[in-house]
């Protein structure tokens, strides 16, 4: 399988970044994660490696590792205070590692392309910018059942990198606050606010199948909200580091796929 036949590089032609149409597409992307800290593109992941991955995630279900977790928007201890701290948010979902995706999986034809890779590090603005070398983090399949969600975070890392396989029909919506807090500035009086659904400007997205997603998650506090009817939500999430050969710690991975590797 050719990444042609995964991305459509009809609509986004990331094999000729130098073209007109490839420099408008990259100054299209730089402006939404500057306006708005995400960029979307509808379409990406062409049709049939869609329908492709939906059936092989759901084909890896029992050897997807169960989350179901108790945690702050930091990810750091809970505390017993009112700050925003204290707060608990609930994350469930399943994942599937890097090192169950099929040898010829779409997923794997599409993340192990340079083009691709060289793509997103210049959209997201990166001057260094690297697949994820760990065996289970690399790219994985997240599936989301009923009563599934992401709590209200902040992520570690600067960017994301989604890609919708299946959208859930309630719920299952991606929402965040773009730039609640920053380097400089916690702001944790608007993350306290916008826990209690107080603060404006809250965004959400809804992905169709087939779209990519660019998020800087890091300073904008973001969820995935509670699946309320029982069709499955199912997306890819593709990993990138700015340092080469990064991998996860032993710990990381136990937590987020049960086991090392
Ligand atoms: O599933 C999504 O749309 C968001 C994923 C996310 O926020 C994360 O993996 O940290
Ligand atoms: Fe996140």
């Amino acid at each position: 399988m050719s990444p042609e036949s995964v991305i459509d590089l009809d609509r986004y032609p990331l094999h000729e970044l130098d073209s007109a149409r490839g420099q408008a597409l990259l100054t299209f992307c730089r402006a939404a994660l500057d306006f708005e800290g995400a960029c979307q593109l509808p379409g990406f992941f062409r049709p049939a490696a869609v329908e492709a991955l939906v059936t092989e995630a759901l084909s890896k279900r029992e050897q997807a590792w169960r989350t179901d977790d108790e945690h702050n928007v930091y990810f750091e201890p809970l505390t017993d205070d009112d700050s925003a701290r204290s707060v608990r948010e609930h994350t469930s979902k399943s994942a599937v590692a890097w090192d169950l995706v099929d040898g010829d999986s779409p997923l794997r034809v599409a993340y192990e392309w340079d083009g691709l890779t060289t793509f997103l590090g210049q959209a997201l603005g990166m001057e260094s910018f690297f697949r994820y070398a760990d065996p289970l983090g690399a790219a994985s399949l997240m599936i989301f059942d009923q009563g599934d969600e992401l709590g209200w975070h902040f992520d570690r890392s600067p960017f994301a990198v989604t890609v919708m396989l299946q959208p859930s029909e309630k719920g299952g919506e991606y929402q965040y606050h773009h730039h609640l807090r920053s380097g400089e500035d916690q702001n944790e009086a608007g993350v306290v606010a916008a826990l209690r659904d107080e603060y404006p400007g809250r965004i959400t997205l809804a992905g169709t199948p087939g779209a990519l997603t660019m998020f800087r998650g890091q300073y904008s506090l973001h969820r995935v909200t509670p699946l309320t009817s029982d069709q499955t939500r199912i997306n890819a999430v593709l990993a990138y580091s700015q340092k080469p050969d990064d991998t996860m710690n032993a710990l990381t991975q136990k937590l987020f796929y049960g086991r090392t590797a």
